[in-house]
């Protein structure tokens, strides 16, 4: 388990990091999202032990984490562009990686390799960037380290490559002890990836949930109800956190279960009725609104 407490980072003037606490859960896929400059990236250099925070203090495992071996050996971090040496293959970099980290899987990088259809002999300063994004993240997973941490690794990877990544996450989480960390300036490139999502704003978090918790616990409904003091009385008795109507069309995304929200809908003699799927944008702006945020600032 990563513990950060009372994280603050300035750098001149500038506060990058104001005040960070948080958990990351193990066996999670946990997303850190924001915008440009948000402070995402010296987040995850503290968290790795890189930087060292002006205030707060940083666990893994129990153990803190800055100019700490043992606590480092349990981290790979991905910066956000990748470096290969110069006329590097993926051969010459599994066998780096292979020095740095004792645990690195060769056979495993190899296979993986293979299946996503690169050559082991290429140089990787002819490959495109999402490629080089693939190396990067295939030689991060096969370090077999407990945490890893990836600043915008999946910016760019198209969505069969996504998939591809998900799932070996999703397989080497069922297999070994592992919880990937991943920073994106882009909530949509994180929401079939993530199991929890932390949002940052100006170096602090506005907002940590846990995907599946809240898509079970906010709804977004449509329906038609004929007349208007029910329709009052709906909205009244709901958590309501938009509602927007078009024509007789009312849309509501408020806060309960598909339950509760359908057992309100009904008492109020819908000519139509049904709940809809959420995406994972629709529901931060929602709960940003409600924080007096507007999104549309916060991601891209
Ligand atoms: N080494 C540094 N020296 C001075 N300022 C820095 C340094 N590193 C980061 N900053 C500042 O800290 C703030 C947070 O930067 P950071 O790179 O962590 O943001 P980010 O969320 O990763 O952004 P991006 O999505 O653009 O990579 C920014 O205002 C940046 O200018």
């Amino acid at each position: 388990m990563i513990r950060a407490e009372g994280i603050r980072k300035t750098f001149g003037c500038r506060k990058a990091i104001n005040n960070i606490t948080v958990t990351i859960q193990e066996g999670n896929i946990f997303g850190l999202v924001g915008t440009n400059g948000a402070g995402k990236s010296t987040f995850l250099r503290i968290l790795s032990g890189v930087l060292k925070p002006e205030a707060g203090t940083v666990t893994i495992d129990e153990l803190p984490v800055f100019e700490n071996e043992k606590a480092k050996a349990k981290i790979c971090f991905l910066s956000d562009t990748a470096y290969f040496f110069p006329g590097a293959t993926p051969k010459t970099m599994a066998h780096y990686y292979g020095i740095v980290y004792p645990e690195f899987d060769k056979k495993r990088f190899d296979e993986l390799l293979n299946k996503f259809g690169m050559e082991q002999d290429a140089k990787i300063n002819t490959f495109s960037k999402g490629m080089k994004k693939q190396v990067s993240v295939l030689l991060g997973i096969c370090t077999n380290t407990q945490y890893l941490f990836c600043d915008e690794t999946f910016d760019g990877l198209d969505p069969v490559m996504r998939q591809a990544v998900k799932s070996i996450f999703a397989s080497e989480i069922l297999n070994r002890n592992f919880t990937p960390v991943i920073a994106s300036h882009n909530l949509r490139e994180l929401e079939d990836i993530c199991d929890h999502v932390g949002l940052l704003h100006q170096g602090g978090i506005l907002l940590s949930r846990d995907l599946e918790d809240m898509k079970f616990h906010i709804q977004k409904i449509q329906c038609v109800i004929q007349n208007p003091v029910l329709e009052e009385e709906l909205l009244r008795e709901l958590d309501v956190m938009q509602h927007e109507k078009r024509g007789s069309l009312l849309t509501i995304i408020a806060r309960g279960t598909k339950e509760e929200i359908m057992e309100r809908v009904e008492s109020k003699y819908p000519v139509f009725g049904e709940v809809l799927p959420l995406s994972l944008e629709e529901i931060f702006i929602s709960e940003t609104e409600v924080a007096g945020y507007d999104i549309k600032n916060l991601i891209c």
